[in-house]
């Protein structure tokens, strides 16, 4: 048997199953990925709303980055919703202590009903400890403008905000377009050097539960897989492209991305 890939994802549950570490499990697994998981915060929510957050000790949560490192062993990791400050600077510490790369951070911030899921108090253990280790960073348009403190209205202001965070140390950019208008949702891509632009067609669902989950754990799972930065990006852009165009009207709200759409193309594609 090849050495099966293995990812790790430093993240907040939900219990509705659609976004943070159900969302990223589930990507792994679609894409052949072994998934491994710290959970940073409990959160009760469904398609309706997040009605309850539960942060976890740093000590539980070192414990379980440290369990899985030192026994199973990680090719990727990805980060997702780190709620505050202090498990901010904890996981900075631990992708340092462990050498967690590559390392995709997801800066979730704001669930789509509008619910905190991280301390505003945490902006600065982003900008000063966690960003500068990211191979790629993917916040959407609103997590892009509190980082970079720029309203990011067209797009060169969005090509100043990759290159400042590219700055502040992060390796590549994704800035998601799913919040943008148009016919196409445009996520703009800066390795340092050219900006591209990922493109699918924008799909007329309130059902995007989860989609910056599922994509940042689609990137993380490729790059687990050990393919180029550049090509998992793409390959995970369509794997998110699929499952919101055969999203899941689930709940009385926004329904959950549907993971296991890629397949109906067929196998999931080759590296
Ligand atoms: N309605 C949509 N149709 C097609 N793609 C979308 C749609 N909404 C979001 N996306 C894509 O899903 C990914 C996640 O983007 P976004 O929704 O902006 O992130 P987040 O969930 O963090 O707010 C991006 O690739 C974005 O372009
Ligand atoms: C536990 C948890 N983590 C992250 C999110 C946010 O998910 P995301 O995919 O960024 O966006 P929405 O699902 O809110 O559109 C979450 N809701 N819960």
């Amino acid at each position: 048997m090849t050495q099966l890939a293995r990812a790790l994802t430093i993240a907040g549950s939900d219990s509705g199953g659609g976004a943070g570490i159900q969302a990223d499990l589930k990507t792994f697994q679609e894409l052949q990925v072994y998934g491994m998981t710290a959970i940073t915060a409990v959160t009760a929510q469904n398609t309706l709303g997040v009605f309850d957050v539960q942060t976890l000790p740093l000590a539980s949560i070192a414990k379980q980055i440290d369990a899985v490192v030192t026994d199973i062993g990680v090719h990727a990791t990805k980060t997702g919703m780190l709620a505050n400050a202090e498990i901010t600077a904890l996981v900075a510490r631990k992708v340092k202590e462990h050498q967690l790369f590559p390392l995709v951070i997801d800066p979730v911030m704001v669930s789509t009903s509008g619910h905190l899921l991280l301390d505003q108090s945490a902006k600065k253990q982003y900008i000063e400890e966690l960003i500068p280790l990211a191979t790629v960073i993917t916040p959407n348009i609103a997590e892009a403008e509190a980082l970079t403190e720029t309203s990011l209205d067209h797009l060169d202001a969005r090509k100043k905000a990759a290159q400042s965070l590219h700055a502040l140390g992060a390796r590549s950019v994704v800035i998601k377009g799913g919040h943008l208008e148009g016919e196409e949702a445009i996520d703009l891509f800066y390795d340092g050097k050219e900006f591209c632009f990922l493109r699918a067609p924008r799909v007329n669902t309130p059902h995007t539960h989860g989609t910056g989950c599922t994509f940042s754990a689609a990137i993380a799972a490729y790059l687990a897989r050990g393919v180029t930065l550049a090509k998992a990006v793409s390959q995970a852009k369509r794997f998110i492209a699929a499952a919101i165009a055969h999203s899941l009207p689930l709940g009385r709200g926004h329904g959950p991305t549907n993971h296991w759409a890629h397949r109906q193309g067929g196998e999931p594609d080759a590296d």
